[in-house]
């Protein structure tokens, strides 16, 4: 498998290809511009005033959130390396395949042009560590950022929080485009993000194949085994993002074997050889409840008589001022079809009054698209398929983001090239090390082909139609908020999550988010880390990519520096969280909120 080295001073390719980008691309002078500055004194000569300088020469503190001005930090480095470079990669394929992005979205010379400019000030303003812009689009959601913007306290790149800046520069990447006139539905990662799903195709292959073997109904012990490795499987996919590789292509790595012919990767063979890196591994845990709890919300809603006939929703629409609601579970308590009776009416309950789960759900957060949503994917399968849930929702984002993150358009693209891949190779089996059964030379080929993943394709399309797939794309993930404060800045999002049975938070983006982007203490429990962000049953599959974690055991973290004081950046390492921990689910006290569903999928 192959990691991502990040930092100047390791030896990853990444590092030593864009040298040249990043000594061009960086020019913040953090000291000199704070230590001393000239000053006109009103009569009197230029003399040389004191500023304070926000900078330390220091990693996070303990118990801080993380933020641009230490120094030592990966936030420090991300803002003023990392991002520069990913800004300068985008300007580059502007430029580089102008022609093409025109075409395909019938774009002019004039929009390119446009938005290349657009994506040098925001650099340029990054790497001077300006104060933000304001957006100057007017929709609710960008007024939303705007009033955002204006309450932080501290609106500059590198002295506000490190997730908000980083947001915000998605954010504005985005902007760029809505700006434009031809490049609305553009987004400068489709290729990346494309090459990387080409570039898996034959892992996901191997995967398919084994999955193939999990769906049929099977004894309590396999389904939980296949339960945990499926988690395995996702975790480790998220190894696979172009943002920490700075847009490079990252696919699981295979050695060569011993016909000299690389040998067929094996995302499984995987799962065990990472067997020690994986930190915190509650596995069994997160089988057992998702099991558990599926099985009592099933129970809940057959034996659920308690459903309103008529929903207050516009009750509560009027006091809270908003337009009444228009869903047709809350208009007056009219029969559904004739000749039905008011009993049959009121197996339609209105969602906001709902304190028992519309279906068994299961949720994703997603993080990256490519071969990291095809592992999310077989994961839902598997669940739907075993008859544990009736319903994933899976939630994208409405806009490009950290580079692979999966949009609504990444969803379709994965399925569809799933269902159509056309992938085969054949590789000579390998011997077993002298002193193992079977020592002598095997005989044959060990071969791998698309049949079971195009199958699979074809399958999670109609799962997408009839809606057991059900995608979701909610603002409030490209919002630079921390998800305790989720309840207070979206909550019908909060309230839509309540309905799942557990849910599942991929990647690192998410991780610190869950976690506040706080340096908590390295073994401070998942649960006192969460700040109260209890919607459902949580879960974390994370990668380390950034320089905080919690839950690991004592002495961990301390041991781990001591053999590479890089290993949170790098993403080797892993953890499998779950907080148990749920705030019950009661009848809101707004009205009913809008479904957030993606429709054309
Ligand atoms: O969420 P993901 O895809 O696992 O990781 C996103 C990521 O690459 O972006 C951040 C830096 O930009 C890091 O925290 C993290 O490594």
């Amino acid at each position: 498998m192959s990691t991502t080295s990040t930092r100047p001073d390791s030896q990853s390719q990444h590092s030593s290809v864009h040298s040249e980008t990043v000594r061009s691309a960086v020019n913040i002078s953090d000291d000199e511009e704070y230590s001393t500055k000239p000053e006109f004194i009103y009569g009197g000569p230029f003399i040389k005033v004191e500023k304070p300088c926000p900078f330390l020469n220091t990693a996070t503190p303990m118990n801080v959130q993380l933020q641009g001005t230490f120094k030592k930090s990966f936030a420090y480095y991300s803002l003023k390396e990392r991002l520069p470079i990913i800004l300068t990669k985008v300007i580059d394929y502007l430029s580089r395949e102008g022609s093409k992005i025109k075409s395909a979205n019938s774009a002019s010379d004039e929009d390119i042009r446009g938005y290349i400019q657009y994506i040098t000030k925001l650099k340029n303003d990054l790497v001077t560590n300006k104060k933000y812009d304001l957006l100057t689009v007017d929709t609710p959601e960008a007024r939303k950022w705007n009033e955002w913007i204006s309450n932080t306290e501290n609106q500059y790149y590198f002295t506000n929080i490190w997730v908000f800046s980083e947001c915000y520069v998605y954010r504005r990447l985005r902007e760029g485009c809505e700006l434009s006139k031809g490049l609305q539905n553009f987004d400068p990662f489709d290729e990346q993000k494309e090459q990387s799903f080409v570039n898996s195709l034959e892992p996901m292959c191997v995967v398919a194949d084994k999955l193939m073997t999990m769906l049929p109904p099977s004894d309590k012990d396999k389904r939980k085994a296949d339960f945990m490795t499926l988690l395995k499987i996702c975790l480790w996919a998220n190894k696979c993002d172009l943002s920490l590789s700075l847009g490079e292509q990252v696919t699981l790595n295979s050695a060569d074997g011993s016909s000299g012919v690389k040998k067929i990767i094996d995302p499984f063979q995987i799962v065990n050889d990472l067997k020690d890196k994986l930190l915190v591994d509650d596995t069994a845990k997160i089988s057992d409840l998702v099991v558990t709890k599926a099985e009592a919300v099933a129970r809940a809603i057959e034996g659920n008589t308690n459903l309103k006939t008529k929903c207050s929703c516009n009750r509560l629409a009027t006091l809270a001022g908003l337009p009444p609601c228009k869903q047709e579970c809350c208009e007056e308590a009219k029969p559904s079809e004739e000749g039905a009776t008011e009993g049959e009416a009121q197996q339609v309950p209105c969602p906001g009054k709902l304190t028992v789960p519309p279906a068994v759900m299961f949720d994703v957060v997603c993080d990256n698209a490519g071969y990291e949503l095809f592992a999310d994917l077989c994961l839902a399968h598997f669940l739907v398929s075993q008859n544990i849930v009736k319903k994933v929702r899976f939630h994208v984002k409405r806009i490009p983001w950290f580079v692979s993150d999966v949009t609504p358009r990444d969803f379709k693209y994965v399925i569809r090239s799933c269902a159509q891949a056309s992938y085969s190779r054949e590789v000579p089996m390998e011997s077993k090390p002298e002193g193992e059964a079977e020592a002598a030379e095997p005989e044959g080929l060990r071969s791998v082909n698309s049949n079971n993943l195009a199958n699979l394709g074809g399958i999670w399309r109609k799962l997408v139609d009839d809606g057991t797939f059900v995608v979701m794309c909610d603002d409030f993930w490209t919002s630079p908020h921390v998800y305790k404060d989720m309840k207070q800045h979206d909550p019908d999002l909060y309230r839509k999550l309540q309905f799942a049975v557990a849910v599942m938070f991929k990647g690192d983006l998410n991780y610190r988010k869950l976690l506040g982007e706080r340096n908590c203490n390295p073994t401070l429990g998942f649960e006192a880390a969460l700040q109260g962000f209890t919607p459902a049953p949580l879960i974390a599959l994370r990668t380390v990519k950034a320089d905080l974690v919690c839950g690991l055991p004592k002495g961990k973290w301390e041991q781990l520096n001591g053999i590479d004081d890089k290993w949170m950046e790098k993403g080797d390492y892993g953890v499998i969280q779950l907080c148990a921990k749920t705030e019950a689910l009661r009848a809101s006290e707004r009205p009913c909120a809008p479904g957030g569903e993606v429709d054309d999928v």
